[in-house]
């Protein structure tokens, strides 16, 4: 395998050799020193095609092109490609944003299909990799007991947060116009709730898996049309842990005027026979105090407690953790003391970790060749068609920008209210 590293800057090759041996050491491998040894280093504008045709002449065998790049160059690259005769077999590999809005990420795939099939083209979004991310599909499918729950006969709301402590961490130049809706929720969380709502694929081939993938995300849609069962906030300073955080307005390259949210919560509904009613709500922001990662799947109460029971009122929850990796469970049970007085036991289980992180799955089926852990084109544009609504009730200042010191868990005043009870 030769890796070939492409930019505009000039950088030695024991420069450039010395950042792919430390990208490496995470996992070392024989494979690993082999890629660093042969590895070369190009400085080229991949924007004109002859400097591109200069990059993939120096290619060999089968050819993968991996664009880390905003979305604007990766749109002016594509262009150069489609003049250029292109390697047979050729994969294109980009890495997310997908696009900057529908309409966009719509002109990016056009273009892209004119000349590479879609089975080529792997549009990366490195939580597919998660091996706790996967083990959803295995969990839903592969398991007698949660499949048949997972109805909205059965549960009552969904919620998937991913938060982290990491603040802004020097990236204002991609982050701030993005923000947390578009870098965290537009991506990485329609994809898990994709892998937690979809109907059982009949394979986890490429075709069935995604194709079940995309009809639930067809079928999804903002809780209120209008885009409002939503909330933003940003964080002001604080201390995360031992750390202590600068407010993210006074961070270098931030400007005031775009009013970024660094946590952003929407609620979606699915509008299938399974889901119809049922509210998933989506979270995800930076700087938070004992952050969460999971998926939360709470259950409708029975249908009728015997009488003469008594005890805890909270609703029973399936607690799905991307990070950690437990599942936990909750059961009422008779208790130790009086059998009549219900009491809650939690039953859990760790997930085997993965040998590879997030990437390396990704980066291994982009290797094989396989498509199955790549966003097809038109479930990204779908993630854009989904959020629309809410960046657009955003950008009219429908929904107030709250604020919360960085290492809390967010506003207080998001702490008592439920979004979705308010906002119906
Ligand atoms: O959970 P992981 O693998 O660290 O990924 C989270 C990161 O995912 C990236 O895609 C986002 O741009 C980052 O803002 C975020 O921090």
């Amino acid at each position: 395998m030769l890796l070939i590293g492409v930019d505009r800057r000039p950088i030695s090759d024991a420069r450039w050799r010395a950042q792919v041996t430390k990208a490496f050491s995470a996992s070392p491998s024989a494979l690993g020193t082999a890629v660093v040894e042969k590895s070369l280093y190009l400085q080229a504008d991949a924007t004109q095609a002859e400097e591109l045709a200069r990059v993939l002449a120096a290619t060999q065998g089968r050819v993968a092109l991996y664009f880390a790049l905003p979305p604007a160059i990766t749109m002016l690259l594509c262009k150069q490609l489609a003049k250029l005769e292109l390697p047979k077999g050729i994969v294109l590999a980009l890495e997310k944003p997908f696009g900057t809005d529908l309409a966009s990420a719509r002109a990016l795939n056009r273009l892209l299909q004119k000349f590479v099939p879609e089975e080529q083209i792997f549009r990366v979004d490195h939580f597919l990799g998660k091996s706790t991310v996967l083990d959803i599909i295995g969990l839903r499918f592969a398991n007698r007991i949660f499949e048949p729950l997972f109805s909205n006969e059965n549960v009552e709301s969904v919620e998937i947060v991913v938060e982290e402590a990491l603040g802004l961490e020097n990236r204002a130049g991609y982050y701030d116009k993005a923000g947390a809706l578009v870098d965290m929720i537009q991506s990485h969380l329609l994809q898990i709730l994709a892998l937690t709502a979809m109907e059982a694929p009949s394979s986890v081939g490429s075709d069935d898996l995604r194709g079940a993938m995309a009809q639930v995300l067809r079928a999804t849609r903002p809780w209120l049309r209008n885009g409002t069962a939503s909330r933003r906030a940003r964080y002001t300073a604080g201390k995360v842990g031992r750390r202590s955080l600068p407010s993210y307005a006074s961070e270098g390259g931030v400007d005031p005027k775009l009013q970024t949210e660094t946590l952003a919560e929407m609620t979606v509904a699915i509008d299938t026979w399974r889901w119809a009613g049922v509210p998933f709500t989506l979270r995800s922001g930076k700087a938070i105090g004992d952050a969460r990662q999971e998926i939360v799947v709470t259950f409708r109460d029975v249908p009728h407690l015997p009488i003469g029971f008594s005890g805890p009122s909270r609703k029973a929850q399936l607690r799905i953790g991307i990070n950690p990796a437990v599942l936990s469970l909750d059961v009422v049970t008779n208790g130790r003391g009086d059998p009549f007085d219900l009491e809650w036991d939690t039953m859990t289980a760790e997930f085997a970790p993965s040998s590879m992180t997030a990437y390396g799955e990704v980066l291994a089926e982009l290797c094989s060749g396989d498509p199955t852990l790549s966003v097809r084109g038109d479930i990204a544009e779908d993630c854009w068609r989904i959020v629309a609504p809410v960046l657009s009730a955003w950008r009219k200042n429908a929904v107030p920008l709250d604020s919360y010191p960085a290492g809390t868990d967010g506003p207080r005043s998001w702490r008592s209210t439920d979004i979705v009870q308010v906002r119906r």
